[in-house]
């Protein structure tokens, strides 16, 4: 029988109910997420537009190569089995934040002049899905029972990206090994993600891994899935959520592919450690983004 990833009305559902879905298939569609679709939509026009800018602009909103990934990224040329895909990052840095949340996109380096309503758009969004996420986070915490925590670091203080990917179509035949998107994990606590349908898409692990399938996500929902954090933070009581962007088939590899994900994790500083207390467990957020992105790196230039 083939697994379907399951749906569920965010607002309506319990704590525990949650919890037990993500428990058992690292990944669940979000209904009912008050994300306005008008403004997914406006993203993804000035989606279009960024990304056919020339190279030369791009570059002059490009991540300046360390530190922790924003601005524009190339990934395919990260080396020989870079994903087949080039990203624009927004992150806002909560040490930097100022008294409203205009002024705090100010701090943000990497703006692109073209198109005019970027900034705009990406802003809107950005603060929204920063909103949403503290939201399932505070579920996540009650249905693990982790009174212990501290929510700011988490939901006010939280430290997210707001990306939106670019799979380019595939004229010619990709190397050995090279996906749009590697199987993988995400680094953080939630993924929460929304891709279009174009073919050569999203396939998640559920089941213990055991079932890859295709994952189309509705235009009402959001996905959400379970990362590394996460994954540490409930003792592995919630798996971290395998997936993959699939490359198209050749007869269609025309169709490029476009989503838009919002990565959440809490503030840097925090010191993850399992329901147990187990110190020996525990994983600086700060350092753990370090080491998952060089390891990107070296993933990229496999041979
Ligand atoms: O674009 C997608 O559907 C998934 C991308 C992804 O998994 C990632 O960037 O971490
Ligand atoms: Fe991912």
């Amino acid at each position: 029988m083939l697994h379907q990833v399951p749906r569920i009305d965010i607002t309506q559902c319990s704590p525990d109910q949650l919890v037990a879905l993500l428990a058992e298939h690292s990944c669940v569609l979000l209904e009912n997420h008050g994300v306005d679709v008008n403004l997914r939509e406006a993203m993804l026009n000035s989606w279009d537009e960024f990304f056919a800018l020339p190279r030369s602009e791009k570059e002059q909103v490009e991540w300046p190569g360390d530190g922790p990934w924003y601005g524009w990224q190339p990934v395919s040329e990260k080396g020989p089995k870079g994903d087949l895909m080039e990203r624009f990052e927004l992150r806002l840095d909560v040490d930097k934040r100022l008294s409203d949340n205009q002024n705090w996109g100010d701090t943000f380096t990497k703006w692109p002049v073209a198109p005019v309503d970027f900034r705009q758009n990406w802003e809107k969004m950005y603060f929204r899905m920063r909103e949403f996420a503290g939201f399932v986070m505070g579920k996540i915490a009650a249905g693990l029972g982790r009174d212990d925590w501290d929510a700011d670091n988490w939901t006010d203080n939280q430290f997210s990206n707001l990306v939106a990917t670019h799979y380019y179509a595939q004229p010619a035949n990709p190397n050995r090994g090279q996906w749009r998107a590697h199987p993988h994990t995400d680094i953080g606590a939630l993924t929460l993600l929304w891709g279009d349908s174009a073919p050569g898409g999203l396939e998640v692990a559920i089941n213990g891994g055991k079932d890859w399938v295709p994952v189309q996500i509705p235009e009402d929902c959001w996905l959400l899935q379970a990362g590394d954090l996460l994954n540490l933070w409930s003792g592995n009581t919630i798996p971290a959520n395998p997936h993959r962007v699939a490359n198209p088939p050749r007869e269609q590899a025309i169709h490029a592919r476009r989503s838009i994900i919002f990565f959440h994790y809490p503030d840097p500083s925090v010191l993850i450690t399992p329901p147990n207390g187990d110190q020996s467990k525990a994983v600086l957020t700060a350092d753990h983004i370090q080491f998952r992105q060089d390891e990107d790196m070296v993933k990229a230039n496999a041979v």
